[in-house]
């Protein structure tokens, strides 16, 4: 797995569906963040191109062949002014994600830095 893409080590378009659907069922639960998911639970048309786009996102950025047709990080997130405890709570339901699909800890670490890289542009926007 050395060499493999970091899209093959997350199992590929199925292992990134299955990682969004449990990241997205992880964030309807979390107390610290679950208010602004649980509407989306009243549009699911809306919540399934939201899902998606969260693929989609994934795919491209970690070396799938899918094109992300979502909004940029900050457009997504402006007037939501997130915080710095709401980031690490939604990066906690990412990481619990990986672990119940066993996903090993490089792999781990690689999709922690991606995420830490994109707080600017999604705090406080
Ligand atoms: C690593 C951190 C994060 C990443 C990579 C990320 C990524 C995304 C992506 C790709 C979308 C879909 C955009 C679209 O459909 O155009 C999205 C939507 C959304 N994100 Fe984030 N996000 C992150 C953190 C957060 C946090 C911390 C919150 C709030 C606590 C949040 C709240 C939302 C909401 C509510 C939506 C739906 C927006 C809508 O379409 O109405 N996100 N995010």
């Amino acid at each position: 797995m050395e060499n493999a893409s970091l899209y093959e080590r997350l199992g590929g378009s199925n292992g990134i569906n299955t990682l969004v659907e449990k990241i997205v069922a992880n964030h309807m639960e979390n107390p610290t963040i679950r208010a602004r998911f649980r509407p989306y639970l009243d549009t699911p048309e809306k919540l399934a191109t939201t899902k998606q786009h969260l693929c989609a996102f994934l795919e491209a950025g970690s070396g799938g062949n899918a094109e992300y047709r979502g909004r940029s990080m900050p457009e997504t997130h402006r007037g939501m002014n997130i915080n710095a405890t709401e980031y690490l709570a939604a990066v906690d339901d990412i990481m619990a994600a990986l672990e119940e699909e066993q996903i090993d800890a490089q792999t781990q670490k690689d999709v922690l830095a991606i995420a830490y890289s994109l707080k600017g542009e999604i705090l406080h926007h």
